[in-house]
């Protein structure tokens, strides 16, 4: 071996980045050949000795494989600070999760967490609004927030959309969303989608009495347009913008929260296209990592899986993404690949649970994640065989129900709505 980046000895400093991996090394690398090949190509190493890099600076940078266990192929690497530009996302994605997904020399390999030094947590903001900001803007201190995608995904235009996003607010959602593949088409521009809509979220909380929030995705091929689209968002009074953060990326995130600070609105994160490198769990990135670099950015909201809906996720990595979410301490858990995490003070994300949710679910949502939970309902409101209105109805009856602790057959006797997305939905 070359270098000597196995050093189990080494006790992480408090200013060092931190990362647990999973290593799956190929047909004839032993493990800790594959960790040190690793650990040298996400910081200052190469494929052979290089003269360039002198003992002296070999020294001074070298990452520190300080947890090393065969069996449970867990590695865990300290790097310096020094070797990453602490405000850029992009750069340390590049170290940590570069080329090292890439390399012969693995036949898998998993980012499962990082862990951000205090010198990393100062140079972001973290949510401008977060969790307590979202419940002072929709003024619902005490509950979950119900919330609704229009559908069909696309293809309405744009007064319809208007209108099924009006239904859903005259029947109890709080909040109201673009689906992930609506931004800017020919039959249901941008512009005139958010002025159409905002002025029917509008005349919802005039008729309501309660706060209704419209959520445009601002999705676009550059930054500059969705900075644009922020603007046309805030000058038509709106107070979300979504974004797909995935397609979008990282540069583009931190840059749409740089423009926060003169928009004022609450950027709801919708993680498609996340599962391209998180759903393999012996190789890719970890959805932790995800949302803990949301977090970091400033995302004040963020899909986060649902446990009983139609996306993959099973209960304790759901409930550790909330965790991630929320905690402003959160422990080490060795079991789930969890390394501890101390938040620095950056406000909470509001967890979203979105994906093939019907009003019936709610009794299991709400024991699931408790009160700190937006509840997006898509086809499980617009597929209630009384229409939009009474789907979202139906919600918050569900809702109510479970928080006053009344089983949801015995609520639905004098609630129709609820009635009638008990006869669709509940397995008999
Ligand atoms: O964007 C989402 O989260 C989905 O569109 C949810 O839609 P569904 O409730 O119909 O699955
Ligand atoms: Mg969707």
């Amino acid at each position: 071996m070359r270098r000597d980046y196995i050093d189990t000895g080494y006790i992480p400093k408090d200013t060092d980045l931190t990362c647990e991996f999973h290593i799956e090394p190929s047909a004839g690398v032993n493990f800790e050949e594959a960790a040190t090949h690793m650990a040298g190509e996400s910081s200052i190493d190469s494929w052979t000795e290089i003269v360039t890099l002198s003992p002296e600076l070999a020294t001074k940078l070298k990452p520190h494989v300080f947890y090393v266990d065969e069996g449970s192929q867990t590695v865990r690497v300290a790097y310096s600070e020094e070797l990453f530009e602490l405000g850029s996302v992009p750069q340390v994605l590049s170290a940590v999760a570069g080329n090292i997904l890439s390399m012969k020399v693995v036949d898998n390999l998993r980012l499962q967490d990082i862990a951000f030094p205090k010198s990393m947590l100062r140079e972001f903001k973290g949510p401008k609004f977060g969790l307590p900001g979202v419940r002072k803007l929709t003024g619902v201190e005490d509950r979950p927030l119900i919330g609704t995608i229009v559908k069909p995904k696309v293809g309405l235009n744009s007064e319809k959309h208007a209108e099924v996003a009006y239904n859903s607010f005259a029947g109890g959602c709080d909040l109201v969303k673009d689906d992930e593949n609506l931004t800017d088409q020919k039959f249901n521009s941008f512009e005139k989608r958010a002025e159409l809509t905002l002025k029917l979220a509008e005349k919802a909380e005039a008729e309501t009495g309660e706060r209704k929030m419209y959520i445009c995705n601002i999705t676009a091929p550059t930054c500059k347009e969705m900075i644009r689209r922020m603007n046309v968002l805030k000058d038509l009074g709106a107070h979300y913008a979504m974004i797909d953060i995935v397609p979008a990326g990282w540069t583009a995130l931190q840059t749409l929260r740089e423009e926060v600070e003169d928009t004022d609105l609450v950027l709801h994160a919708h993680r498609c296209m996340h599962s391209a490198y998180t759903r393999n769990p012996r190789h890719g990135i970890s959805m932790l990592v995800v949302a803990k670099l949301c977090r970091l950015i400033g995302l004040d909201q963020l899909h986060i899986g649902t446990v009983v809906g139609k996306m993959h996720g099973e209960k304790h990595e759901v409930l550790n993404l909330r965790d991630e979410c929320v905690l402003d301490n959160v422990p080490a858990d060795e079991s789930q690949h969890v390394l501890a995490q101390d938040w620095g003070g950056l406000r909470p994300m509001f967890p979203v649970a979105s994906g093939g949710l019907a009003p019936t679910m709610i009794p299991d949502l709400y024991s699931i994640f408790g009160r700190d939970i937006i509840m997006q309902f898509g086809g499980g409101i617009h597929a209630h065989p009384m229409g939009t209105a009474a789907g979202a109805t139906a919600c918050r009856q569900a809702l109510e129900a479970t928080l006053e602790g009344v089983s949801l057959q015995e609520y639905a006797k004098k609630h129709k709505e609820l009635e009638a997305a008990l006869d669709k939905w509940l397995k008999k």
